[in-house]
């Protein structure tokens, strides 16, 4: 009964992701897929210079990518960045900055559906996070099984440092993988933990001196399935997952409706624009531009 309680949720999933995937068609790969032809495992690269912020149509490149690994029976699935500093940026802040409506209420539920796609994927997911990984990029790290991190980069929920809260879901996200205490005050701080706390406290999983090593280190661990049935094994991550993904799906509306009213607040805008504009200064900064 819950099995096919399970599957039949899955696939009323699957319409609303697919049919958000054929909207939009980006014009450059802001995702690289490749499949292993001796493993079976795919490498998901992001691909949106210069920090693969998510925006609506990275994120639909990133479902599109997650339904096609599932599709062509790929032994597991490998998240990382071709960008050598940055794993993701998180999300696109021209999206949350003064917001179009409209877009605003697409851009959510693209959100919240990488999110719920990643989260539910049926095959082994692993991250290796070869860059930064602040907010919407910790995330994706945290939906993922396990993660594996190269030195001297950052990885949190830094919401509160430029006046957000994170959803609800998202912090379940973070409660999945960290201790509740330490979840709680790494999300009231807005914390960025380096690498070698992040290991410290569990939420990566081990670190790795090169993207290659990091790579080899996911393969390790998707190959520790190789016994398992893989529909048996999917079944028991989307039970495990179940109560977390249902605490959203149950609400998507009511979600939708918190964060518009959230970004859309004058204070919460503010804090975004001083917060973007420091952003844009640093890089000016750096770039030597005053
Ligand atoms: C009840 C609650 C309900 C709902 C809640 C409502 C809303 C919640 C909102 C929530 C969730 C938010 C999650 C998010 O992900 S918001 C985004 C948070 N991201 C960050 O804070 C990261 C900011 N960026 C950085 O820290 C750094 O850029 C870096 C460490 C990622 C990389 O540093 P670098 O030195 O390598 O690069 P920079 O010079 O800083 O940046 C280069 C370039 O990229 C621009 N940029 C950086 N990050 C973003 C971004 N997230 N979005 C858009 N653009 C970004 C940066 O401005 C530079 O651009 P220019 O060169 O100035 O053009």
């Amino acid at each position: 009964m819950l099995r096919s309680k399970i599957l039949n949720r899955i696939r009323l999933l699957k319409p609303v992701i697919d049919r958000r995937c054929m909207s939009s068609a980006s014009k450059t790969p802001l995702t690289l897929l490749e499949v292993d032809d001796k493993s079976g495992i795919a490498t998901l690269s992001l691909n949106r210079p210069p920090v693969n912020s998510l925006n609506i149509d990275l994120m639909n490149s990133i479902i599109e990518s997650i339904t096609e690994i599932e599709g062509n029976k790929s032994r597991g699935l490998i998240l990382t960045s071709a960008n050598d500093r940055v794993f993701c940026a998180g999300l696109d802040l021209n999206e949350l900055h003064k917001p179009n409506q409209e877009r605003l209420k697409e851009f959510w539920a693209v959100f919240q559906d990488v999110w719920l796609a990643l989260h539910l994927c049926s095959v082994p997911t692993a991250a290796a996070i070869n860059g930064h990984a602040p907010a919407g990029g910790c995330l994706l790290a945290t939906a993922c099984e396990y993660r594996v991190m190269l030195p001297q980069m950052t990885i949190g929920l830094n919401e509160t440092q430029f006046g957000y809260m994170a959803p609800k879901w998202v912090m379940l996200s973070y409660l999945s993988v960290l201790p509740r205490r330490l979840a709680e005050r790494a999300l009231t701080q807005g914390k960025l933990f380096t690498t070698a706390e992040a290991l410290d406290v569990g939420l990566v999983d081990e670190i790795a001196a090169s993207k290659e090593e990091a790579l080899a280190k996911c393969s390790t661990f998707i190959d520790s399935f190789s016994k398992a049935n893989p529909l048996a094994r999917s079944l028991t991550k989307k039970q495990i997952r179940e109560p977390d993904v249902q605490k959203l799906i149950a609400d998507r509306a009511g979600d939708l409706k918190e964060c518009l009213e959230y970004i859309n607040s004058p204070l919460l805008q503010d804090g975004l624009g001083a917060y973007f504009e420091a952003l844009k200064q640093k890089s000016r900064s750096k770039a030597g531009k005053s």
